[in-house]
Protein backbone atom coordinates (compact mmCIF):
# COMPACT_ATOMS: atom_id res chain seq x y z
CA UNK A 1 0.00 0.00 0.00
CA UNK A 2 1.22 3.25 -0.71
CA UNK A 3 -0.05 7.08 0.61
CA UNK A 4 -0.60 8.94 -2.55
CA UNK A 5 -1.67 12.01 -3.61
CA UNK A 6 -5.52 11.71 -5.66
CA UNK A 7 -6.34 14.65 -8.48
CA UNK A 8 -9.83 15.41 -7.39
CA UNK A 9 -10.27 16.98 -11.59
CA UNK A 10 -9.00 16.70 -14.93
CA UNK A 11 -6.50 19.85 -14.82
CA UNK A 12 -5.02 18.66 -11.22
CA UNK A 13 -4.57 15.10 -12.41
CA UNK A 14 -2.73 16.87 -15.57
CA UNK A 15 -0.65 19.09 -13.14
CA UNK A 16 0.11 16.19 -11.25
CA UNK A 17 1.29 14.13 -14.85
CA UNK A 18 3.46 16.36 -15.88
CA UNK A 19 5.55 16.88 -12.54
CA UNK A 20 3.71 20.81 -11.77
CA UNK A 21 2.72 20.24 -8.20
CA UNK A 22 5.41 20.20 -5.77
CA UNK A 23 4.77 17.29 -4.02
CA UNK A 24 7.64 17.01 -1.52
CA UNK A 25 6.02 20.31 -0.45
CA UNK A 26 2.78 17.98 0.31
CA UNK A 27 5.47 16.12 2.40
CA UNK A 28 7.36 18.56 3.69
CA UNK A 29 4.36 21.04 4.92
CA UNK A 30 1.10 18.75 5.09
CA UNK A 31 1.87 15.18 6.07
CA UNK A 32 3.85 16.40 9.95
CA UNK A 33 0.33 18.22 10.48
CA UNK A 34 -2.00 15.31 9.53
CA UNK A 35 -0.30 12.92 11.95
CA UNK A 36 -0.29 14.89 14.59
CA UNK A 37 -3.70 16.34 14.03
CA UNK A 38 -5.35 12.60 14.29
CA UNK A 39 -3.20 12.11 17.62
CA UNK A 40 -4.49 14.92 19.33
CA UNK A 41 -7.99 14.94 18.16
CA UNK A 42 -8.09 11.19 19.79
CA UNK A 43 -6.05 12.48 22.92
CA UNK A 44 -8.04 15.26 23.55
CA UNK A 45 -11.21 13.23 23.42
CA UNK A 46 -12.30 14.91 20.14
CA UNK A 47 -13.72 11.39 18.58
CA UNK A 48 -15.34 10.13 21.76
CA UNK A 49 -16.90 13.63 22.39
CA UNK A 50 -19.33 12.97 18.95
CA UNK A 51 -19.67 9.34 19.93
CA UNK A 52 -21.38 10.67 22.84
CA UNK A 53 -23.56 12.37 21.24
CA UNK A 54 -22.00 15.92 21.03
CA UNK A 55 -22.07 17.12 17.43
CA UNK A 56 -21.35 21.00 17.07
CA UNK A 57 -18.09 22.65 17.01
CA UNK A 58 -19.13 24.39 20.60
CA UNK A 59 -20.80 21.31 22.23
CA UNK A 60 -17.01 19.00 21.24
CA UNK A 61 -15.27 21.84 22.60
CA UNK A 62 -17.37 22.68 25.75
CA UNK A 63 -17.17 18.66 26.16
CA UNK A 64 -12.80 18.51 25.36
CA UNK A 65 -12.34 22.16 26.87
CA UNK A 66 -10.76 22.95 23.75
CA UNK A 67 -10.60 26.61 22.08
CA UNK A 68 -13.77 26.36 19.54
CA UNK A 69 -12.11 28.36 16.47
CA UNK A 70 -9.04 26.14 17.10
CA UNK A 71 -11.31 22.98 17.23
CA UNK A 72 -12.86 24.14 13.77
CA UNK A 73 -9.92 24.19 12.08
CA UNK A 74 -9.18 20.92 13.36
CA UNK A 75 -12.41 19.46 12.44
CA UNK A 76 -12.04 20.98 8.64
CA UNK A 77 -8.90 18.40 8.35
CA UNK A 78 -10.45 15.15 9.92
CA UNK A 79 -13.39 15.73 7.89
CA UNK A 80 -10.71 15.78 4.85
CA UNK A 81 -9.30 12.93 6.20
CA UNK A 82 -12.72 10.59 6.30
CA UNK A 83 -12.96 10.57 10.31
CA UNK A 84 -16.11 12.45 10.14
CA UNK A 85 -19.24 13.51 8.17
CA UNK A 86 -20.54 16.80 8.52
CA UNK A 87 -24.35 18.49 8.06
CA UNK A 88 -25.40 21.51 8.79
CA UNK A 89 -22.55 22.40 11.03
CA UNK A 90 -23.63 18.74 12.98
CA UNK A 91 -20.08 15.94 12.65
CA UNK A 92 -21.07 12.37 12.95
CA UNK A 93 -18.53 9.31 12.99
CA UNK A 94 -17.55 7.77 9.77
CA UNK A 95 -17.30 4.36 9.71
CA UNK A 96 -13.68 4.16 9.74
CA UNK A 97 -13.22 6.04 13.23
CA UNK A 98 -15.97 4.40 14.93
CA UNK A 99 -14.41 1.04 14.11
CA UNK A 100 -10.73 1.70 14.26
CA UNK A 101 -10.26 5.12 16.66
CA UNK A 102 -13.37 4.27 19.43
CA UNK A 103 -11.91 3.42 22.43
CA UNK A 104 -13.50 0.24 23.38
CA UNK A 105 -14.08 -1.24 19.93
CA UNK A 106 -12.03 -4.66 19.99
CA UNK A 107 -10.06 -3.52 17.00
CA UNK A 108 -9.66 -0.39 18.20
CA UNK A 109 -5.81 1.55 17.44
CA UNK A 110 -6.86 4.03 20.34
CA UNK A 111 -3.89 2.92 22.48
CA UNK A 112 -1.20 2.99 19.80
CA UNK A 113 -2.19 7.03 19.36
CA UNK A 114 -1.94 7.70 22.75
CA UNK A 115 1.43 6.17 22.66
CA UNK A 116 2.47 7.77 19.83
CA UNK A 117 1.35 11.29 20.91
CA UNK A 118 2.52 11.03 24.16
CA UNK A 119 5.74 9.44 24.27
CA UNK A 120 6.91 8.72 20.24
CA UNK A 121 6.59 12.19 19.21
CA UNK A 122 9.18 13.87 20.69
CA UNK A 123 11.42 10.94 19.95
CA UNK A 124 11.00 12.61 16.22
CA UNK A 125 13.21 15.44 17.32
CA UNK A 126 16.49 12.51 17.28
CA UNK A 127 15.64 11.34 13.55
CA UNK A 128 18.33 13.75 12.48
CA UNK A 129 20.84 12.73 14.99
CA UNK A 130 20.04 8.76 14.04
CA UNK A 131 21.06 9.46 10.55
CA UNK A 132 24.16 11.29 11.33
CA UNK A 133 25.57 8.65 14.35
CA UNK A 134 23.48 5.17 13.52
CA UNK A 135 22.37 5.43 17.39
CA UNK A 136 18.81 4.59 17.91
CA UNK A 137 17.29 5.88 21.26
CA UNK A 138 17.05 2.00 22.61
CA UNK A 139 13.85 3.15 24.10
CA UNK A 140 13.62 -0.05 26.42
CA UNK A 141 16.48 0.91 28.44
CA UNK A 142 15.05 4.68 29.38
CA UNK A 143 11.15 4.64 29.58
CA UNK A 144 8.99 5.73 32.84
CA UNK A 145 6.38 3.60 34.26
CA UNK A 146 3.84 5.42 32.68
CA UNK A 147 5.38 5.26 29.58
CA UNK A 148 5.73 1.70 29.76
CA UNK A 149 1.50 1.47 30.49
CA UNK A 150 0.99 3.50 27.12
CA UNK A 151 3.57 1.11 25.42
CA UNK A 152 1.82 -2.10 26.54
CA UNK A 153 -1.16 -0.41 25.85
CA UNK A 154 -0.28 0.91 22.35
CA UNK A 155 1.13 -3.13 21.60
CA UNK A 156 -2.19 -4.28 22.65
CA UNK A 157 -3.98 -2.20 20.29
CA UNK A 158 -1.47 -2.90 17.08
CA UNK A 159 -2.92 -6.60 17.95
CA UNK A 160 -6.55 -6.20 17.42
CA UNK A 161 -6.74 -7.00 13.79
CA UNK A 162 -3.61 -9.22 13.45
CA UNK A 163 -4.27 -11.62 16.01
CA UNK A 164 -7.28 -12.94 14.30
CA UNK A 165 -5.50 -13.78 11.43
CA UNK A 166 -2.49 -14.62 13.05
CA UNK A 167 -4.58 -16.98 14.93
CA UNK A 168 -6.34 -18.33 11.84
CA UNK A 169 -3.33 -18.81 9.75
CA UNK A 170 0.16 -19.92 11.63
CA UNK A 171 0.94 -23.18 10.79
CA UNK A 172 1.23 -24.94 14.02
CA UNK A 173 1.40 -28.91 15.11
CA UNK A 174 -2.36 -29.82 15.61
CA UNK A 175 -1.30 -31.47 18.78
CA UNK A 176 0.95 -28.98 20.40
CA UNK A 177 0.65 -28.43 24.18
CA UNK A 178 3.31 -25.65 24.72
CA UNK A 179 4.32 -22.53 23.77
CA UNK A 180 6.80 -19.51 24.20
CA UNK A 181 5.87 -16.44 23.88
CA UNK A 182 9.09 -14.39 23.45
CA UNK A 183 8.09 -11.09 24.07
CA UNK A 184 4.57 -11.73 23.89
CA UNK A 185 3.61 -8.29 25.84
CA UNK A 186 -0.12 -8.78 26.26
CA UNK A 187 0.04 -12.55 25.61
CA UNK A 188 -2.72 -11.63 22.17
CA UNK A 189 -0.95 -14.05 19.96
CA UNK A 190 -0.90 -16.63 22.48
CA UNK A 191 -4.39 -16.64 23.34
CA UNK A 192 -5.14 -16.92 19.67
CA UNK A 193 -3.76 -20.21 19.13
CA UNK A 194 -4.92 -21.56 22.48
CA UNK A 195 -8.16 -20.81 21.83
CA UNK A 196 -7.64 -23.08 18.64
CA UNK A 197 -5.85 -26.06 20.31
CA UNK A 198 -7.87 -26.98 24.05
CA UNK A 199 -4.28 -28.35 25.51
CA UNK A 200 -2.34 -26.17 24.52
CA UNK A 201 -0.66 -23.45 27.22
CA UNK A 202 1.54 -20.53 26.66
CA UNK A 203 4.31 -18.92 28.62
CA UNK A 204 5.07 -15.59 27.88
CA UNK A 205 8.21 -14.25 28.50
CA UNK A 206 8.96 -10.92 28.74
CA UNK A 207 11.19 -8.07 30.44
CA UNK A 208 9.44 -7.20 34.38
CA UNK A 209 8.45 -3.73 33.80
CA UNK A 210 6.44 -4.53 30.67
CA UNK A 211 4.65 -7.71 32.79
CA UNK A 212 3.80 -5.48 35.12
CA UNK A 213 1.85 -3.19 32.66
CA UNK A 214 0.93 -6.36 30.38
CA UNK A 215 -0.74 -8.33 33.08
CA UNK A 216 -4.20 -6.57 33.32
CA UNK A 217 -4.48 -6.47 29.40
CA UNK A 218 -3.82 -10.30 29.79
CA UNK A 219 -6.16 -11.12 32.60
CA UNK A 220 -9.09 -9.48 30.33
CA UNK A 221 -8.69 -12.48 28.22
CA UNK A 222 -9.62 -14.60 30.90
CA UNK A 223 -7.30 -17.49 30.08
CA UNK A 224 -6.19 -17.92 33.51
CA UNK A 225 -3.27 -20.17 34.10
CA UNK A 226 -3.03 -21.41 30.23
CA UNK A 227 -1.42 -18.53 29.35
CA UNK A 228 1.11 -16.33 31.88
CA UNK A 229 3.65 -14.51 32.34
CA UNK A 230 7.20 -15.31 33.02
CA UNK A 231 9.98 -12.13 33.66
CA UNK A 232 12.91 -12.39 31.67
CA UNK A 233 14.98 -11.67 29.31
CA UNK A 234 15.52 -13.39 25.74
CA UNK A 235 18.74 -12.17 25.06
CA UNK A 236 20.50 -13.41 28.63
CA UNK A 237 17.76 -16.34 29.89
CA UNK A 238 18.34 -20.17 28.62
CA UNK A 239 14.76 -21.72 27.09
CA UNK A 240 15.38 -25.01 28.01
CA UNK A 241 15.84 -27.67 25.76
CA UNK A 242 13.20 -29.73 23.89
CA UNK A 243 10.63 -28.05 25.70
CA UNK A 244 7.77 -26.07 22.88
CA UNK A 245 5.67 -27.20 20.49
CA UNK A 246 5.59 -23.51 19.03
CA UNK A 247 8.00 -20.69 19.73
CA UNK A 248 6.99 -16.94 18.67
CA UNK A 249 8.76 -14.02 18.47
CA UNK A 250 6.61 -11.43 17.34
CA UNK A 251 7.65 -7.83 16.67
CA UNK A 252 10.72 -8.30 18.82
CA UNK A 253 13.63 -8.82 16.24
CA UNK A 254 13.23 -5.55 14.83
CA UNK A 255 14.85 -4.86 18.38
CA UNK A 256 17.66 -6.77 18.14
CA UNK A 257 21.27 -6.99 16.17
CA UNK A 258 21.70 -9.30 13.15
CA UNK A 259 24.10 -11.51 16.01
CA UNK A 260 21.53 -10.79 18.80
CA UNK A 261 18.69 -12.77 16.52
CA UNK A 262 21.46 -15.57 15.52
CA UNK A 263 21.90 -16.56 18.76
CA UNK A 264 18.34 -16.23 20.28
CA UNK A 265 17.71 -18.63 17.12
CA UNK A 266 20.01 -21.20 18.72
CA UNK A 267 18.35 -21.33 21.85
CA UNK A 268 14.94 -21.40 20.29
CA UNK A 269 15.83 -24.38 18.46
CA UNK A 270 17.36 -25.94 21.21
CA UNK A 271 14.26 -25.58 22.85
CA UNK A 272 11.85 -26.47 20.16
CA UNK A 273 10.76 -30.68 20.79
CA UNK A 274 11.28 -32.24 16.84
CA UNK A 275 8.50 -31.03 14.73
CA UNK A 276 8.26 -27.72 16.74
CA UNK A 277 7.99 -24.20 14.85
CA UNK A 278 9.96 -20.98 15.12
CA UNK A 279 7.60 -18.24 13.81
CA UNK A 280 9.48 -15.08 13.47
CA UNK A 281 6.29 -12.65 12.99
CA UNK A 282 7.59 -9.21 11.92
CA UNK A 283 7.22 -6.24 9.13
CA UNK A 284 9.67 -7.22 6.30
CA UNK A 285 12.59 -4.72 5.06
CA UNK A 286 11.74 -4.55 1.55
CA UNK A 287 14.73 -6.04 -0.44
CA UNK A 288 16.85 -2.48 -1.61
CA UNK A 289 18.85 -4.85 -4.00
CA UNK A 290 16.11 -4.89 -6.70
CA UNK A 291 15.91 -8.83 -5.34
CA UNK A 292 12.07 -9.41 -4.51
CA UNK A 293 11.47 -11.27 -1.06
CA UNK A 294 7.89 -11.86 -1.80
CA UNK A 295 6.44 -8.38 0.25
CA UNK A 296 8.28 -6.21 -2.14
CA UNK A 297 9.34 -2.29 -1.46
CA UNK A 298 6.01 -1.00 0.41
CA UNK A 299 4.74 2.11 2.58
CA UNK A 300 4.95 0.44 5.77
CA UNK A 301 7.80 -2.07 5.24
CA UNK A 302 9.97 0.88 4.56
CA UNK A 303 8.54 3.50 7.10
CA UNK A 304 9.13 1.09 10.06
CA UNK A 305 12.35 -0.26 8.99
CA UNK A 306 13.67 3.71 9.87
CA UNK A 307 10.84 4.08 12.62
CA UNK A 308 12.79 0.87 14.38
CA UNK A 309 16.27 1.68 12.86
CA UNK A 310 15.91 5.56 15.55
CA UNK A 311 13.78 3.85 17.87
CA UNK A 312 16.19 0.62 18.62
CA UNK A 313 19.24 0.80 15.96
CA UNK A 314 18.48 -2.49 14.71
CA UNK A 315 15.13 -2.19 12.23
CA UNK A 316 13.80 -4.59 10.14
CA UNK A 317 14.97 -7.81 8.42
CA UNK A 318 14.28 -9.18 5.28
CA UNK A 319 13.06 -12.30 4.83
CA UNK A 320 15.98 -13.89 3.60
CA UNK A 321 18.26 -12.43 6.89
CA UNK A 322 15.77 -14.07 8.94
CA UNK A 323 15.58 -17.53 7.09
CA UNK A 324 19.32 -17.26 7.62
CA UNK A 325 18.72 -17.20 11.41
CA UNK A 326 16.84 -20.02 11.21
CA UNK A 327 19.04 -22.18 9.12
CA UNK A 328 21.91 -21.02 11.18
CA UNK A 329 19.92 -22.79 14.15
CA UNK A 330 19.46 -25.82 12.02
CA UNK A 331 15.73 -25.67 11.23
CA UNK A 332 14.06 -26.26 8.21
CA UNK A 333 12.41 -23.64 6.61
CA UNK A 334 8.64 -23.34 5.76
CA UNK A 335 6.49 -21.34 4.27
CA UNK A 336 6.33 -17.82 4.20
CA UNK A 337 2.67 -15.95 5.49
CA UNK A 338 2.01 -12.90 4.83
CA UNK A 339 -1.12 -10.73 6.44
CA UNK A 340 -4.65 -9.33 4.13
CA UNK A 341 -5.02 -7.05 7.60
CA UNK A 342 -1.46 -6.03 7.93
CA UNK A 343 0.51 -4.76 4.51
CA UNK A 344 4.33 -5.15 4.79
CA UNK A 345 4.14 -8.03 7.50
CA UNK A 346 4.33 -11.76 7.43
CA UNK A 347 5.61 -14.80 9.44
CA UNK A 348 8.69 -16.51 8.45
CA UNK A 349 8.02 -20.05 9.96
CA UNK A 350 11.11 -22.86 10.20
CA UNK A 351 10.59 -26.03 11.62
CA UNK A 352 12.78 -28.32 14.03
C1 LIG B 1 7.11 -4.30 20.05
S1 LIG B 1 6.60 -5.24 21.43
C2 LIG B 1 5.78 -6.63 20.71
C3 LIG B 1 4.73 -7.23 21.61
C4 LIG B 1 4.02 -8.47 21.05
N1 LIG B 1 4.92 -9.57 20.84
C5 LIG B 1 3.32 -8.14 19.75
O1 LIG B 1 3.69 -8.63 18.68
O2 LIG B 1 2.36 -7.35 19.79
C6 LIG B 1 8.14 -5.93 22.00
C7 LIG B 1 7.99 -6.61 23.34
O3 LIG B 1 9.24 -7.26 23.61
C8 LIG B 1 9.63 -6.97 24.93
N2 LIG B 1 11.10 -7.04 25.02
C9 LIG B 1 12.01 -6.12 24.63
N3 LIG B 1 13.26 -6.55 24.86
C10 LIG B 1 13.13 -7.80 25.40
C11 LIG B 1 14.06 -8.77 25.85
N4 LIG B 1 15.38 -8.54 25.80
N5 LIG B 1 13.57 -9.93 26.36
C12 LIG B 1 12.24 -10.17 26.42
N6 LIG B 1 11.31 -9.28 26.00
C13 LIG B 1 11.75 -8.11 25.49
C14 LIG B 1 9.07 -5.59 25.21
O4 LIG B 1 8.95 -5.35 26.60
C15 LIG B 1 7.72 -5.66 24.49
O5 LIG B 1 6.71 -6.15 25.31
Amino acid sequence: MRLTVTPENLLEWIALKINMVPLPLLHAQIFPIVGKAVLEAADKGVFEAVHKGKQTVDEIAAECRLHPKALRELMGLLLVLGYFKQRDGRYTLTRISQRWVLKDHDESVFGMMLFNNRVVWPWFEQLGNYLQTGEGIQYHDHLTTDQWAYYQQAMLAATGTEAKEFGRKAPIPKNATRMLDIGGSHGQHSVALCKKLPDLQAIILDLPPAIEQAAPLLARAGMGDRVRHQAGNALTDDFGESQYDIVLLSSLAHHFSNEQNREVARKVARALKPGGVYIINEFIRPETDGKSDGVGTNLVGNSMDLFYGLTSTAGNYAISEIQSWQTDAGLKLSKVKSYLSIPGRAMVVAKK
